[in-house]
């Protein structure tokens, strides 16, 4: 039993609280979590942590955006109730996957404006916005692409034509843009001069007594320029901020999506690796797992994929994700394609995280295609939204293993193929660690 530490649970996983606090000896913090009618969050901390070392665990995951104002109030809380100090325990991060570019579930930037696609055709991930250079397109070398500046500003104008409209900005001949002065119908006239004057062509009306006045004229209306993309928020630094700002001292999390995160903070922020339970179930429950083949379903995860492939001295294969328009031949599921060899092997796919399932089930189906016997999928964090589980159960997926770190009760009661794997020994370790001062270290040895 460990002293002068507190423990709260958020709403997020009580469960997973209960288990933490069972392996440190304690019982959970009480607290009062509640919502006003109009769906504010209410807290109540009802016992004292003055001086106390206090942990909130609270994970991503389900109502994310209510779980991490829940979890900041209560932070607030307890650093206004005189708290020794104050650590986050995030077994999944919320917003980790927005940390540096944009996400959506194509991985692309979410640039696109409502509309924007006829405008610019295919563009895609990897088109670049093309900066007007002097001396015009061709002259600087841009021509060799099918998505020269030009090519978008003749479909522009060719959309604005067949729309009845004008394009919206024109090409100089230096290739640079520059505002079309506002029409005569952009302009608004006084509602003096409206009702009864006449306007010249300068745009100065002349009044029914002689007077003169100037005509009010409409600022231009904005246009987004073409090749340009929309603003886009890049939460990670805020939700960081937000953290350190309610008065969080420390973080404890699990497999970040981009480790690289942890730089985002001015606090210390341990990063507790899922990857030893991932390991352990292929060494353990994986029948012959030495014939077996760990595959990464996209690049970003193959660090994570190669370290279990490495440790077990297994072979690796690796799904790329072409997100260019590309011919697509036997070897390509659409816009996936295998690099290694699956035939005749189980595939054991490995991700940092499920959400809608659509990366596992599609790489499953390529692997399957390609030969492989069985197909595993290994994922930390078991998000599983929406309509994931009904993708994974008619999928060709064989077994999902997953930790808690998100709450599974719903998802193992809907999905026959899920297998669930405990963290809240591993997360009750880290906050024994960290309480007494310890070496996190050997949460971190891989072999
Ligand atoms: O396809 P879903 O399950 O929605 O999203 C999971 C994928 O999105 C990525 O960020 C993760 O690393 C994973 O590859």
């Amino acid at each position: 039993m460990v002293r002068n530490i507190v423990v709260f649970g958020g709403s997020s996983h009580p469960q997973l609280t209960q288990t933490i606090c069972d392996h440190l000896g304690i019982p959970p913090a009480k607290i009062l979590l509640a919502k006003f009618a109009v769906g504010e969050t209410r807290i109540e901390v009802a016992e004292s942590v003055r001086g106390k070392d206090v942990f909130i665990i609270q994970s991503g995951g389900g109502k994310v955006n209510d779980h991490l104002m829940e979890l900041l109030i209560t932070i607030s809380a307890c650093r206004t109730a005189s708290a020794k100090r104050v650590t986050a325990v995030l077994p999944l991060f919320p917003y980790s996957r927005q940390s540096d570019i944009p996400y959506n579930k194509t991985g692309a930037p979410l640039a696109k404006a409502p509309g924007q696609r006829s405008r610019t055709g295919t563009y895609t991930f990897d088109s670049r916005p093309q900066t007007p250079l002097p001396g015009g397109p061709e002259s600087a070398g841009l021509s060799n692409g099918t998505h020269t500046l030009h090519h978008q500003l003749g479909r522009v104008k060719l959309d604005e034509q067949r729309n009845g409209g004008s394009a919206p900005a024109s090409p100089r001949s230096n290739g640079n843009f520059e505002h079309q002065p506002p029409r005569r119908s952009e302009t608004m006239e006084s509602d003096k001069s409206e009702k009864s004057g006449s306007s010249n062509t300068n745009g100065v009306v002349n009044g029914v007594n002689g007077t003169q006045s100037k005509a009010v004229t409409k600022p231009p209306q904005f246009q987004g320029q073409p090749g340009y993309k929309q603003w886009v928020a890049q939460a990670g630094t805020l939700i960081a901020d937000l953290l350190t700002c309610a008065g969080a001292d420390h973080v404890i999390t699990m497999d970040l999506h981009d480790p690289q995160y942890q730089g985002f903070f001015d606090i210390p922020v341990d990063n507790l690796y899922g990857r030893h339970l991932l390991r352990k179930y292929v060494q353990y429950q994986i029948p012959n797992h030495q014939q077996a083949v760990i595959v990464s379903p996209d690049a970003g995860g193959a660090k994570r994929a190669t370290a279990i492939a490495d440790a077990l001295g297994m072979p690796f294969a690796l799904i790329h994700k072409e997100r260019r328009p590309t011919q697509i031949n036997d070897r390509q599921n659409a816009t996936m394609m295998l690099v290694g060899d699956v035939a005749d092997r189980t595939a054991i796919l490995i991700d940092d995280l499920a959400d809608t399932s659509n990366t596992i089930t599609r790489a499953a189906k390529l692997l399957k295609k390609e030969g492989a016997t069985k197909v595993y999928a290994l994922v930390t964090h078991g998000i599983l939204s929406g309509d994931a589980i009904e993708r994974i159960n008619a999928s060709a997926l064989d077994k999902v293993v997953v930790t808690n770190s998100v709450d599974q009760a719903d998802h193992l009661r809907r999905c026959p193929k899920l297998e669930v794997l405990e963290v809240g020994n591993v997360f009750a370790e880290a906050i024994r660690r960290v309480h007494h001062g310890e070496s996190i270290s050997v949460l971190f040895d891989y072999n």
